[in-house]
């Protein structure tokens, strides 16, 4: 029976009692949506933004005007730029800041909260150079607190609009110190952040999950380049295909489990973040695929695109567990080494012919049109 087998059976195990007072670090669209939601499953919620004048402008507009316009902030949410405040009796905390600033954040954190507080994670993404998932991030900077992730197809505007939307948190507190399965950070997380349209599913595979998020948006960027270039639907249900199998093959050598990436946190959050343009990293890629200049895609305005810096760590992370992960490797190479987007999709589709799945079929055969493939793409993208 797994950890989270909660009141399978009928001997019903006791509902988990779920956290009362949430801090949600990191007041962009995300994180602003999860306070909105905890708000709405009733929990006392504090919202913290890092600048003084945000903080100020999402208590006088009662809303937040930048990140998340269309939905009004419930007035039960305390909003503060003071991170001691926010945290302060907090009995979890949602940490939803971009991955590039999750390290720096757990350092403040580490600080101010004792080392029983849970710290559930909501950024996407794995750190460049240490080949870290953000939960391992974190804890490293933190003292032996319980650690969680919070992800799955989930775009903040329809979340917090209350659009049926689903999600998986995961913590592995239950396998590490045999916590019962109700006592588990996802079992209390998910009962305190459940509402009658945002549904969380838990699970006790924190890598799994984690890897998920990170993979996802950078195949994303694929089938925007794709798309923007001019390929068609057979070319973005065969990188999702694709990139489904790559999230697989790092998850294992990560300590995660293949069917996890069949979950939300997988196959969901890559089959939304993929198919849409509300999607930064679907539509960075879509903008560069027409050509647009990296420095002028979204109107030259900053915008969070995980997956563009994560094409490099995920690649190098791979890489050192010896698994190859074309896909992300042809975004690495488009995004940073200078690569035409036909010679990238040359190197894809001229690749030998292998087994699908390829734990069953162990062979690689030489592509007969290899050398073809990249005169044909230069030509039908001209
Ligand atoms: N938006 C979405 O639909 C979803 C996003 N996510 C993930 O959530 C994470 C956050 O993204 P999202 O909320 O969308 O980002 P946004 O671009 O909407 O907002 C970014 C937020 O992070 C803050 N921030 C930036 N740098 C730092 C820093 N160094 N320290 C503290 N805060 C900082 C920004 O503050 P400031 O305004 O002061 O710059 C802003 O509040 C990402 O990893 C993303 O992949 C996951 C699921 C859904
Ligand atoms: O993670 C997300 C949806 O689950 C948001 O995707 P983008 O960061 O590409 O907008």
């Amino acid at each position: 029976m797994s950890a989270f087998d909660i009141g399978a059976s009928d001997d019903r195990a006791p509902a988990p009692a779920p956290y009362r007072r949430i801090a949600v670090v990191g007041a962009g669209s995300w994180g602003t949506a999860l306070a909105i939601i905890a708000a709405k499953a009733g929990r006392g919620v504090t919202l913290w933004a890092r600048r003084d004048d945000h903080a100020r402008a999402l208590r006088e507009d009662g809303r937040n005007a930048r990140y998340l316009p269309d939905v009004n902030l419930p007035d039960s949410i305390r909003v503060t730029s003071n991170l001691a405040i926010a945290v302060e009796d907090a009995d979890a905390i949602l940490m939803v800041v971009p991955s590039s600033a999750v390290r720096e954040t757990a350092k403040k954190l580490a600080e101010l909260i004792p080392a029983t507080t849970p710290v559930i994670l909501a950024a996407k993404g794995i750190e460049p150079g240490s080949g870290l998932l953000m939960s391992d991030v974190a804890a490293e900077e933190l003292h032996g607190n319980p650690m969680g992730a919070l992800s799955g197809p989930n775009f903040a505007g329809e979340a917090a609009a209350g659009h049926p939307t689903a999600c998986t948190i995961a913590s592995d507190c239950g396998e590490l110190f045999d916590t019962a399965p109700a006592e588990t950070v996802a079992a209390r997380m998910a009962v305190a952040m459940g509402t009658e349209s945002f549904r969380p599913y838990i699970s006790d595979d924190l890598p799994g999950v984690e890897v998920g998020g990170a993979l996802k948006n950078v195949i994303a960027i694929a089938c925007g380049i794709a798309t923007g270039a001019g390929f068609g639907a057979n070319t973005r249900a065969a990188l999702i295909t694709r990139g489904l199998d790559e999230m697989k093959r790092l998850a294992e050598p990560l300590g995660g489990r293949r069917e996890t990436v069949t979950g939300l946190a997988g196959v969901g959050d890559l089959t939304l973040t993929c198919s849409s343009e509300a999607s930064r990293n679907m539509s960075f890629g879509l903008q560069l695929g027409q050509g647009i200049k990296r420095e002028d895609t979204f109107d030259g305005k900053p915008v969070v695109v995980e997956g563009d810096r994560n094409a490099l760590s995920v690649t190098d992370l791979a890489r050192k567990h010896g698994v190859h992960l074309p896909i992300c490797e042809a975004v690495r190479g488009i995004l940073h080494e200078g690569h035409a987007v036909s010679d990238a999709f040359a190197m894809l589709w001229g690749r030998p012919i292998e087994g699908e799945p390829r734990a069953l079929v162990e062979l690689e055969i030489g592509h007969p049109h290899a050398r073809r493939a990249r005169w044909h793409f230069e030509e039908i993208l001209s």
